[in-house]
């Protein structure tokens, strides 16, 4: 089987041109990917990480990880479990802070300033860049008040609460389905409506950023495709990092993609996670520069 992307590249052949049948990535999930927008070559930061090593304790859990997060793209982390996909991803809005031990060394900037520095507090950074976690996690409160409660509890000013209510809700792709139930448990929704409502949680307090840890992987794969249909409406208001175990999500969602491994630390033999490969995604699921990205995405290795 031949099959090709938009670009004409051979995806049954990535990288070094030998037939791969175990190829698993599905061609017309690249090909769907952004055929919409071109991703620029270079992104336009938002984040950035430089020589970023992340502890816990004295485990260096990731390893001199150098990227950058473009401003209104979605980026991507994959790689084997354990690599420290999540453990970046907590680090990019300080939510590590909450984890004993857990240490970051390097600079991770947000439009250029440290966010680890000393004056930099870390709730107003975590309003910035909000977070989304892989289970739905609902306050056990109204569907209104789920989406109210971040505005209240910052203090954001707000001239109509039920106009920003209404406004997220729609943003998330929810309002029709909850617009006749505000005042009901959020509890009563199903696993993609409460994936969605926790996506307007985090979107009600402005955020610019929005991280997401596997947002799917609870969900079944029509609650998925609409969280994917979600993330695209919007990427283009909001910088997206998603870590997902699924490539062909990666491939689908994403405008640029990262690729970690783990390997033994040459400091005290612990296996910590590195940065193999980032790029377009288009360009590393169909002509990786590594091999170990080429043999992760081909499903000989992970
Ligand atoms: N709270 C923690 N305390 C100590 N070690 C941790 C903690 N969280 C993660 N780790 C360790 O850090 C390493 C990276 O874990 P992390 O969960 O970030 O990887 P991952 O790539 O997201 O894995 P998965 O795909 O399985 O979720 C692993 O060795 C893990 O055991």
């Amino acid at each position: 089987m031949t099959s090709e992307t938009s670009t004409g590249q051979d995806l049954t052949h990535p990288g070094n041109g030998q037939a791969q049948s175990d190829f698993h990535i599905d061609p017309s999930a690249v090909k769907t990917g952004r055929p919409d927008r071109s991703v620029a070559d270079v992104p336009d930061p938002v984040i950035e990480c430089k020589g970023v090593d992340i502890y816990y304790g004295s485990f260096r859990a990731v390893s001199d990880v150098t990227m950058v997060f473009g401003r209104k793209e979605i980026t991507a982390l994959i790689g084997p479990s354990g690599c420290g996909k999540s453990t970046l991803l907590r680090s990019l809005n300080r939510m590590n802070d909450l984890i004993e031990g857990a240490r970051v060394a390097g600079v991770i900037a947000y439009h250029g300033q440290d966010m680890y520095a000393d004056d930099v507090d870390a709730i107003e950074v975590r309003r910035k860049i909000g977070m989304v976690f892989q289970k739905p996690n609902p306050f056990p409160k109204s569907i209104y008040d789920n989406v109210a409660y971040g505005p209240r509890v910052t203090g954001m000013k707000v001239d109509d609460m039920d106009d920003l209510v209404e406004e997220v809700l729609t943003r998330a792709a929810l309002w029709d389905e909850v617009k006749d139930k505000l005042k009901q448990s959020a509890y009563g929704l199903s696993g993609g409506q409460q994936q969605r409502l926790c996506i307007a949680r985090t979107i009600a307090t402005r955020p610019e950023v929005i991280l997401m840890d596997e947002p799917c992987s609870a969900l079944d794969p029509i609650a998925t495709a609409k969280i994917e249909d979600l993330m695209h409406e919007l990427r283009d208001d909001y910088t997206i990092v998603v870590v997902t175990h699924n490539m062909q999500q990666a491939a689908r969602v994403a405008d640029r993609t990262a690729f970690f491994t783990a390997r033994p630390d040459e400091q005290t033999g612990d296996r910590t996670g590195m940065l193999v490969e980032f790029d377009r995604t288009t360009v590393l699921f169909t002509k990786p520069a590594d091999k170990r990205t080429e043999d992760y995405i081909s499903g000989r290795f992970g």
